[in-house]
């Protein structure tokens, strides 16, 4: 149920599935994946298996396997979802089927492949998630092709704007049921993610100032119509606050030492190192759990409001993104597959060819029923001029 739930929010990988089931691109092909087994990751499974595809599956991370999914299926691939404590084995048995394509989420199939090189006889090539699966794979010595996922351009524009905005938004609402409008919400870290952070929180009806430390993103910020100062400046002022940035002790002793009483305190970066929690703790007299996943810190007479004990909050307080977006994450693993079924690359990691980006932003903006035009074959032949005249 839940997977058809997924598949009705999917239209992307819909029709990518409904093309490999005419063509059949991955026929008699072994794809091993290595990703959070969700009911999105369902889809995506179906659609590999209409292009043919024998599919052996485990989790990116056993904590987030959604247990009733992997029981569903167990009928078309060959899941290994056993419990945390035996993930290492369950990595190593989809490994051991000598998958040719590998679909990896943090680059642990990737890297028990390349433990054992005759496994990686005959295999075509892989794709990668995460920021830190890249990083991974980029230090050590890769002999197959792998497609940087992570790093499309339609990726950051919908997942990391759209899908992580919205469902920061959702953690934070869910958690505390404040009413954001006329709220001043502090984002410290305007990147893809913190961008989206802070054009929901606008969307909401709050004020946004946005803190950065790379000029560039803060003139950014600026340009397009956030306030910006410093950290210290704003934790004077903001009513609820979000770190996303990827560093550490984002929020620390000396803005907790400014901040309003009733302050709202939440991350949505990757770790749960952002917000200063030995430093929350040290300023505070006391702590008590006001609300599920609420822990409100007492810092004589001022109290401080932590969400989700500082974790990534979208995924700590909600469901992180939405089918939707993954919609868009999982076409351009499908498709990368299809490319290295019928294409030849080089090891190394390589971008997301332009070519997929674009079909799978048409087929978003078809499933919108969304219409754009195209160059005219003059307007084309002017676009190819390497010196095009200056005027008529
Ligand atoms: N919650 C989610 O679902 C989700 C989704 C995608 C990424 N992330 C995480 O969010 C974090 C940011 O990701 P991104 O892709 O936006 O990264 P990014 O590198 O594009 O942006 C981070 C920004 O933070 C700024 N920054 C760094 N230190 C700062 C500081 N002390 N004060 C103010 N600004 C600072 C940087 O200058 C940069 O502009 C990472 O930890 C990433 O893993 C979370």
């Amino acid at each position: 149920m839940r997977i058809d739930w997924a598949d009705g929010q999917m239209p992307v990988l819909r029709s990518i599935r409904e093309r490999f089931a005419r063509e059949k691109p991955l026929d008699g092909l072994t794809v091993g994946l290595c990703l959070h087994i969700t009911s999105e990751t369902g889809v995506l499974v179906r659609a590999l298996k209409a292009g043919g595809a024998d599919v052996v599956l485990a989790a990116s991370n056993p904590y987030a396997t959604q247990h009733d999914v992997a029981a569903a299926l167990r009928d078309s691939a060959d899941v290994h979802a056993g419990p945390p404590e035996a993930w290492a084995e369950d990595v190593a048995s989809v490994a051991a089927r000598a998958p040719r394509i590998v679909l990896d989420d943090g680059a642990d199939l990737l890297s028990a492949l390349h433990a054992v090189p005759q496994l990686l006889e005959g295999m075509l090539g892989g794709t990668e998630e995460t920021t830190t699966g890249l990083a991974r794979l980029r230090a050590m010595n890769l002999t197959v092709p792998v497609f940087a996922v992570n790093e499309a351009r339609a990726e950051k524009a919908l997942n990391d704007r759209f899908g992580t905005g919205q469902s920061v938004m959702d953690g934070i609402l869910r958690t505390t049921n404040i009413l954001l409008a006329g709220q001043t919400v502090v984002v410290l870290g305007y990147g893809w993610t913190g961008r989206g952070v802070a054009l929901a929180a606008h969307g909401l009806g709050a004020t946004v100032i946005v803190c950065e430390v790379d000029p560039l993103r803060a003139l950014e910020a600026r340009m397009e119509g956030f306030a910006v100062m410093p950290a210290l400046d704003a934790a004077a002022r903001g009513d609820v606050f979000i770190t996303v940035t990827g560093g550490q002790d984002v929020l620390r002793g000396e803005h907790f030492a400014v901040m309003k009483d009733g302050a709202v305190l939440a991350n949505a970066g990757h770790f749960d190192v952002e917000i200063s929690l030995p430093d929350l703790r040290e300023a505070a007299v006391s702590v008590r759990d006001v609300l599920p996943l609420v822990q409100q810190y007492d810092l004589g007479g001022r109290r401080l409001n932590l969400l989700a004990g500082g974790r990534v909050v979208n995924l700590a307080a909600a469901e992180g993104h939405p089918a939707a977006v993954m919609d868009v994450s999982f076409a351009l693993q499908a498709l990368a597959a299809e490319a290295l079924a019928r294409g030849s690359f080089e090891p190394g990691v390589h971008q997301v060819p332009d070519a997929i980006e674009r079909e799978v932003a048409a087929l978003k903006l078809a499933a919108l029923g969304v219409e754009i035009d195209e160059l005219t074959p003059e307007q084309a032949a002017y676009r190819s001029l390497t010196s095009p005249p200056l005027g008529r």
